[in-house]
């Protein structure tokens, strides 16, 4: 733990680049639009992960305080309807366009199948060092929702997600998830999912997912 004042040991945190590494290399191929967008996604991403590991003075959390509220209001004539947001509805990116989950960099999707690396920076700390309870599910819902949603399927709602914590999940380190579709039963499709530091079981899920009807919310 770090006392007030005393810089916190970032090696663990930064590549050689200064680059935090889930921020880096965030776009599938999206247009400037979405390039932009993730550059924004970034900064409050980061933005999260440095108040997280912060203890600022009461001067700097007034103008901290003054400079997010100036930035909200800047945003609130821009409101638009759920269908034309942009944040987490970009698929072109890696983050989606959000920052509610950490970012999963999928490297190798198939029908079936989905893996690559998630990576729990500061913001997402439960305690003395483990991610928060709360958003392991949130990343299993997110890898498995992607893939019960890719290839042309009809959209999917989790129906129960179960998850195991079979040992800690580290913040500050980049860990391999791993995803696949288990069955098929018309409408219901299970899937499980596993994230691994380096060959330690961190913790698994499984989902069931259900295939909308039209018109269904
Ligand atoms: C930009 C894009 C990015 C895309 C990327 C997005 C990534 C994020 C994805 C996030 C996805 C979510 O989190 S969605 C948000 C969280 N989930 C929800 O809010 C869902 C809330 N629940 C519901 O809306 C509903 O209960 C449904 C849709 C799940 C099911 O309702 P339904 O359509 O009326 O179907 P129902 O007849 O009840 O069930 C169908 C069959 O499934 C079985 N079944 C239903 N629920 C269960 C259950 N919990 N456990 C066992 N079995 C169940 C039934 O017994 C039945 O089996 P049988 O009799 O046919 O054998």
């Amino acid at each position: 733990m770090t006392s007030a004042g005393e810089q916190p040991d970032r090696t663990v945190l930064l590549t050689d680049t200064g680059e935090r590494p889930w921020r880096s290399a965030n776009l599938y191929g999206g247009d400037e639009y979405s390039a932009a967008y993730d550059e924004l996604t970034n900064a409050l991403g980061d933005f999260l992960d440095r108040l997280a590991e912060a203890r600022p003075e009461t001067e700097l959390i007034a103008s901290m305080t003054e400079s997010l509220s100036e930035l909200a209001r800047g945003l609130d004539p821009l409101a638009v309807a759920e269908r034309d947001r942009v944040f987490g509805r970009r698929t072109d990116l890696v983050s989606r366009g959000q920052t509610m989950s950490p970012t999963v960099d999928l490297a190798e999707v198939d029908d079936r199948s989905a893996s690559g690396t998630v990576y729990f920076g500061p913001y997402f700390l439960g305690g003395n060092g483990a991610v928060h309870g709360g958003a392991i599910p949130l990343v299993f819902d997110e890898i498995l929702g992607r893939l019960a949603n890719a290839s042309g399927r009809p959209p999917q709602r989790t129906a129960y997600l179960n998850t195991d914590f079979r040992s800690i999940t580290p913040v500050n380190r980049t860990l391999t998830i791993r995803a696949w579709l288990v069955s098929e039963d018309g409408r219901k499709r299970v899937l499980r999912a596993t994230i691994h530091d380096q060959d330690i079981l961190c913790a698994e899920a499984e989902g069931l997912f259900i295939a909308l009807r039209p018109g269904q919310p």
